[in-house]
C-alpha cells in the first residue's frame, strides 16, 4: 500500500492520482481508510470481509478486495464515473491502485447508487447480522425472509424511505428483507435489487449467514443508519434468549400509577 499523500508526484504519475489526494479528511478517499479502521474495531469488517463506498456526484470511490479494511489507505482506492460508465457490468474506472483489485461488492454499492440515489453504502460482516438471519431460517418461503422489530427507541435512527422526509418513529415498525447468500458477492447483485423492488422504503438488505448491506444519503445517515441496525440486531438476539417478542403490541397510555395512601395524622 502507498504512503503519503504527494499531490505533485501523484499528478506526474498519471493515473489521475488527483481524484484519490486531498488534504480534508472529509474527502471519500480519506474517509473510506478511516471509516474502515473504526469499523474493523467493531467487527464489521474482519478478515478483509465487509467494507464501505462512497459517492460524491458522479464520482463513486470504491476500496479493493481482499485487503485488510482497517489498514487501507487513500492511494488504495479506485474511482468511476457513473456517467461514463457504457454497461454497469463492464466497468471502467478513471483511477485504478496498481496490483489490487476492484472490491467484489462494487456492483452492489452501484445498485445502491444508482437505483436509491445513495451517497455512501457500507457492508458489514457483523456476527449480529449473522445471527439474526440464522434466528429468521425457520421463516418460509425462503426467498421472502424479514426481520421486523417495534416499540424500540432506536428505531428513530432509520430514515422513512427512499424520497420521504423524516425518520421512522418508536411506534413504527422496522422492516428488512432478508436475501439468500451465493458462492461469490457479486452474485448477490440481482437479488439485492429484487430486494429494493420488493421494499422501495428499506435502506437495508441481510444476507443469509453473511452480513448486511445498509445506505443512506450521505456519508452521515449511512453510518447512523448501520449502527442502529447493529444496536437492534444485538437486542434481538439477547431478546430472543430471554423470549420476548421482537414485534409487541405496547399499550399507547400506560395504567396510571397507583397512589399512596395520604399519611395518618396519628
Ligand atoms: C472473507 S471476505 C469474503 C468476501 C466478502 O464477503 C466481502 O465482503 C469482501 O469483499 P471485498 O472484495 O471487498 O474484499
Ligand atoms: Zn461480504
Amino acid at each position: 500500500m502507498a504512503g503519503q499523500q504527494e499531490p505533485e508526484k501523484a499528478a506526474e504519475r498519471g493515473n489521475n492520482d488527483h481524484l484519490v489526494t486531498s488534504d480534508s479528511h472529509a474527502h471519500p478517499a480519506n474517509l473510506i481508510p478511516s471509516l474502515c479502521a473504526k469499523f474493523w474495531t467493531l467487527g464489521w469488517v474482519t478478515g478483509t470481509g465487509g467494507g464501505c463506498s462512497i459517492r460524491d456526484g458522479d464520482l463513486v470511490y470504491i476500496a479493493p478486495s481482499g485487503v485488510q479494511k482497517e489498514l487501507m489507505q487513500h492511494s488504495d482506492i479506485y474511482v468511476l464515473s457513473l456517467a461514463a460508465q457504457a454497461d454497469l457490468k463492464n466497468r471502467t474506472y478513471l483511477r485504478s491502485p496498481p496490483s489490487l483489485k476492484p472490491s467484489q461488492c462494487t456492483p452492489l454499492f452501484l445498485a445502491a447508487f444508482t437505483r436509491r440515489g445513495a451517497g455512501c453504502c457500507i457492508h458489514t460482516h457483523s456476527q449480529w447480522a449473522v445471527l439474526v438471519t440464522l434466528l429468521l431460517e425457520t421463516q418460509t418461503p425462503k426467498n421472502d425472509r424479514l426481520f421486523e422489530i417495534n416499540n424500540i427507541e432506536q428505531i428513530k435512527g432509520f430514515g422513512r424511505g427512499f424520497q420521504m422526509q423524516g425518520n421512522l418513529g418508536y411506534h413504527d415498525t422496522l422492516r428488512i428483507p432478508v436475501i439468500e447468500n451465493t458462492a461469490h458477492e457479486e452474485d448477490l447483485t440481482e437479488f439485492l435489487e429484487e430486494a429494493m423492488d420488493k421494499y422501495p422504503d428499506t435502506y437495508a438488505v441481510l444476507v443469509r449467514r453473511h452480513g448486511v448491506y445498509v445506505w443512506g444519503d450521505n456519508v452521515h445517515k449511512a453510518k447512523t443508519m448501520c449502527e442502529s441496525l447493529d444496536y437492534l440486531f444485538q437486542l434481538a438476539v439477547e431478546m430472543k434468549k430471554l423470549g420476548l417478542p421482537w414485534i409487541s403490541d405496547v399499550p399507547e397510555t400506560l395504567p396510571a400509577p397507583k397512589t399512596a395512601a395520604p399519611a395518618s395524622k396519628n
